[in-house]
């Protein structure tokens, strides 16, 4: 069942439009992703989905309402918003955050346990200006859950986070999942979105230029692979990049790397042996959403503002 229905939405600045003509719908209990560069209309779109800003032209529903009409009080009892830019007073400390955003709620989560799971336990006393950056980060993902929600956006999860604190940001996401929560993530890391997501909608220039699983991304890049080795005698590319299925040839050290489509692998295994050049360290491996995303989209995750 559809929780979040987006028609033809339309967001201009200056006459510009930002976001032009974006239709997508959200099913229960998913996490959804938007994925796309830096100014591509991701926080435009959603925060018109949140009721923060009012769209131009176009219609949102949200759990059966439109944020902006008559039911949207009610409404935002069932979602929780964790924005990309917030902040909050310097002297107020994580309790007493939990504790004013949880009054705004009819039916909000314990406290307690939220610090607990978000790692702020014994942040429970300190100030938010002491907090590092990852701390505030997991913050505002509890302030997001304090009321309970069925819907959670969560923007940007994952800046500021190192490595470690990212997986475990992760885990935590899947479990506020799997406890019935649906999550829209907006993001532009690759990774977050083909380990979180079970739909992602790639946003370009404020239009949706793919929107599927992620496995169906990948599939409909070609399926693209990748197959490393260490050559044990002298190779020239030209050898292998001119093969059927080659897509691309490249080194790093010792190590070749050739991407491609379909047969490519045995047709460049043969190629090597016809020519006697023994290999090490070969393997095999399906190319992931970046890959996909280049062969989609036709660039990197860059910004469009520098464009
Ligand atoms: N209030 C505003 N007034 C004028 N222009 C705006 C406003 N908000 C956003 N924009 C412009 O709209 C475009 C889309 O911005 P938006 O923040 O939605 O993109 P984004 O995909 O979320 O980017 P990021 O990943 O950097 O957050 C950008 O060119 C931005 O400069």
């Amino acid at each position: 069942m559809a929780i979040i229905e987006v028609t033809d939405l339309t967001k201009k600045y200056g006459g510009r439009p930002v976001v032009d003509g974006v239709s997508f719908h959200v099913d229960e209990g998913e996490i959804f992703g938007i994925l796309g560069p830096n100014g591509a209309g991701k926080t435009t779109t959603v925060e018109c989905v949140e009721g923060l800003r009012r769209p131009d032209a176009g219609h949102v529903r949200v759990l059966g309402a439109d944020p902006h009409g008559p039911g949207a009080a009610e409404l935002r009892q069932g979602i929780g918003v964790q924005l990309q830019r917030a902040e909050l007073p310097d002297h107020i400390t994580v309790r007493e955050a939990l504790g004013l955003y949880a009054s705004f709620y009819r039916g909000p989560a314990d406290p307690d346990e939220l610090v607990t799971r978000w790692g702020l336990a014994e942040k429970r006393d300190s100030r938010y200006s002491t907090l590092s950056g990852g701390q505030k980060q997991r913050l505002f993902i509890a302030l997001a859950l304090v009321g309970n929600p069925r819907v959670a956006f969560l923007d940007e999860l994952t800046t500021g986070l190192d490595p470690q604190a990212r997986r475990a940001t992760w885990r935590l996401v899947k479990d506020v999942r799997d406890a019935g929560v649906t999550v829209v993530l907006v993001s532009h890391f690759m990774d977050e979105v083909e380990e979180l997501c079970d739909r992602v909608a790639i946003l370009e220039r404020g239009r949706i230029t793919a929107l599927d699983t992620p496995s169906g991304l990948i599939e409909r890049a070609g399926g693209a692979q990748r197959l490393r080795f260490r050559p044990l005698a002298p190779l020239d590319d030209s050898l292998i990049s001119g093969l059927p299925g080659v897509t691309g040839v490249s080194r790093t050290g010792g190590q070749v790397e050739v991407t491609g489509n379909g047969d490519f692998a045995s047709e460049v295994t043969t190629a090597l042996a016809r020519n006697h050049i023994l290999v090490s360290d070969l393997r095999l491996e399906r190319a992931g959403l970046d890959e996909a995303y280049v062969t989609l989209t036709g660039s990197t995750l860059d910004t469009e503002d520098a464009k």
